[in-house]
């Protein structure tokens, strides 16, 4: 079995990803960046990808759910893992003396305020270890990375800071996706794309008045640009019910009754590490 995640080694998709498939023998495809993880299992050359959708501090993780839909793939799992960011330098770098932080985007929205208080410039990477591994690489004493305690060791940095991210109860969610549009029979949540007929006053509240008449918690939102024109939306909506409950069938034929178009992108179980 082939599973693709984001590389190189040390970044938190490989620890989610090593955690989770820890029973099975595995073939890891490691990819440069997320959307190829997901155009990996879209074009066969990985049978599962595991890929960041969701941080606590920072919200949806946008290239994710965008590449999903692009890939045409299905949600089978999910995966939440504990995430703890510090500043990582080579050794005997000062805080003082940082002029750029370096990291994925995600990783530097969920240190904002500290990044702010340098008065810095950021630099954008594909993920937190290739960050850590290009200034390892720069060996300059005026660059860090944010990135895992892990990848500090790996690349033999040094904490400049620890725990900068703007919460100590820091989680970031992972999914797991496949081609094979089959739920796993435990599952317990389902995630719906919903492309509303046509922009009206309340179009959403009637969406979402589906759920709450059939008594259907929804445990995430998004909205997402159709990318058609500007102003019109999509909305994903998570319910909290596997697909093989009868009140999914229900909300998605009340849903295509209204004339909006439904897909279902995954259903599964939540797994949370510790
Ligand atoms: O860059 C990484 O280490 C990733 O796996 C992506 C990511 C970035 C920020 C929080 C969680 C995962």
């Amino acid at each position: 079995m082939k599973v693709a995640y984001l590389g190189p080694h040390g970044t938190f998709s490989e620890e989610a990803a090593h955690r989770y498939f820890k029973d099975e023998h595995i073939d890891w495809h490691i990819c440069d960046s997320v959307p190829e993880v997901l155009e990996a299992v879209g074009d066969g050359l990985a049978d599962w990808g595991i890929a960041p959708i969701e941080n606590a501090i920072e919200g949806t993780i946008n290239m994710t759910v965008d590449s999903l839909l692009v890939n045409d793939l299905y949600i089978a799992g999910e995966v939440i893992l504990p995430v703890s960011l510090h500043l990582l330098g080579t050794e005997g770098t000062k805080e003082e003396d940082i002029q750029e932080v370096w990291s994925i985007p995600p990783a530097l929205a969920q240190c904002r305020e500290y990044i702010r208080s340098l008065k810095v410039k950021t630099r954008h990477f594909d993920s937190t270890a290739s960050a850590a591994e290009a200034i390892r690489e720069a060996g300059r004493n005026d660059v860090a990375a944010v990135a895992s305690a892990y990848a500090g060791d790996l690349f033999g940095l040094v904490k400049v800071r620890r725990n900068i991210e703007e919460s100590y109860e820091n989680q970031t969610r992972f999914v797991v996706v496949t081609k094979d549009k089959k739920a796993p029979a435990d599952a317990k949540k389902t995630m719906l794309q919903v492309i509303p007929s046509d922009e009206y006053t309340g179009v959403l509240s009637s969406i979402l008045n589906v759920f709450s008449a059939l008594n259907v918690n929804l445990t995430w939102i998004e909205s997402r640009p159709t990318k058609k024109k500007l102003g019109a939306y999509q909305f994903f909506l998570e319910a909290g019910y596997g697909v093989q409950n009868p009140l999914i069938d229900k909300a998605v034929a009340v849903l295509q009754t209204y004339g909006h178009e439904v897909n279902i992108l995954g259903s599964f179980s939540a797994t949370k590490l510790d």
